[in-house]
C-alpha cells in the first residue's frame, strides 16, 4: 500500500505531459546563407515545422520578458545568448506544438549550445543540414534583406561572421567527425539550391511499395 507522499507524486506525475518522441533536424551555416528561406520550401513540401532559434529569441524580446534586454544586448553584438535560455525556448516551442518533425535553425552555434541541449532534451539529430556559402556572398544577402533586424548593419555582420567562424564551424566539424553533415552549396540561386535539399528529403519520404514480396 503506498503512503499519501506517493499518491500525491502520482496525481503529479499523470498531469504532466509525457515525454514528446520528436524527429530533429539541425540547420546549419553562416549568418545570411539562406537557412530561413530554405527552412520555410522545406515545411511546405516535406511537413516540418520550422524552429528558428533567431527568431525565438527576438520573440522573446518582444514578448517583454525578463531577459528580454540581455538578450537584445547580446544580438547586437553577434554574441551567443547562454544556452539554458534558447534551451527553454525551443523545449517550450516543441512541446507546444502538435507536430513530431522539427527543423531547428541557428542552433546548436557553439559547443555549450550543443552539449546542453543533448544532456537537458535527451534529443540527438537526425542529420545536420549545412547551407555552405562565401562570406561575400552572405555579406551581400544580409545587407539586402531589409527585415529591420538590429544585427543586419556591417559592424555586427562582421562580428557575427568572426563567431560563426570560431564558434559555430566546430560544431558542424563535430557533428560531420559523425558522419551526420548533409553539406549543400547554398552559393546558387534559391531554387538550385532547393533542388539540392529535395535530394536529401526525397528518400527520407518516399513511400516504397511493396507486391508481393518486390519493391515496385
Ligand atoms: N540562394 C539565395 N540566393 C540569393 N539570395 C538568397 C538566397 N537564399 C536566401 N537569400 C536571401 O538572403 C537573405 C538571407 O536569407 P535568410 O534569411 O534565409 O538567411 P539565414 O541563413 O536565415 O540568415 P540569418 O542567420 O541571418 O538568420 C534574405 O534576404 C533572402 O531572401
Ligand atoms: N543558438 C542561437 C541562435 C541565435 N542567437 C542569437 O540570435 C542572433 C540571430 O540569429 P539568426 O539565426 O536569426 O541569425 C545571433 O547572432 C545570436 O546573437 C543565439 O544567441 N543563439
Ligand atoms: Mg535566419
Amino acid at each position: 500500500m503506498g503512503t499519501a507522499v506517493d499518491a500525491a507524486n502520482k496525481v503529479v506525475n499523470e498531469s504532466l505531459p509525457s515525454e514528446k518522441k520528436v524527429t530533429v533536424i539541425f540547420v546549419l551555416g553562416g549568418p545570411g546563407s539562406g537557412k530561413g528561406t530554405q527552412c520555410a520550401n522545406i515545411v511546405e513540401n516535406y511537413g516540418y515545422t520550422h524552429l528558428s532559434a533567431g527568431d525565438l529569441l527576438r520573440a522573446e524580446i518582444k514578448s517583454g520578458s525578463e531577459n528580454g534586454t540581455m538578450i537584445q544586448n547580446m544580438i547586437k553584438e553577434g554574441k551567443i545568448v547562454p544556452s539554458e535560455v534558447t534551451i527553454k525556448l525551443l523545449e517550450r516551442a516543441i512541446q507546444e506544438n502538435g507536430n513530431d518533425k522539427f527543423l531547428i535553425d541557428g542552433f546548436p552555434r557553439n559547443e555549450e549550445n550543443r552539449a546542453a541541449f543533448e544532456s537537458v532534451t535527451g534529443i540527438v539529430p537526425e542529420f545536420v543540414l549545412f547551407f555552405d556559402c562565401p562570406e561575400e556572398e552572405m555579406e551581400r544577402r544580409l545587407l539586402n534583406r531589409n527585415q529591420g533586424r538590429d544585427d543586419d548593419n556591417i559592424e555586427t555582420i562582421r562580428k557575427r561572421f568572426n563567431v560563426y567562424m570560431e564558434s559555430s564551424l566546430p560544431v558542424i566539424e563535430y557533428y560531420n567527425a559523425k558522419g551526420k553533415v548533409r553539406k549543400i552549396n547554398a552559393a546558387k540561386p534559391v531554387e538550385e539550391v532547393f533542388e539540392d535539399v529535395k535530394a536529401v528529403f526525397i528518400p527520407l519520404h518516399e513511400k516504397v511499395v511493396y507486391s508481393f514480396g518486390r519493391i515496385l
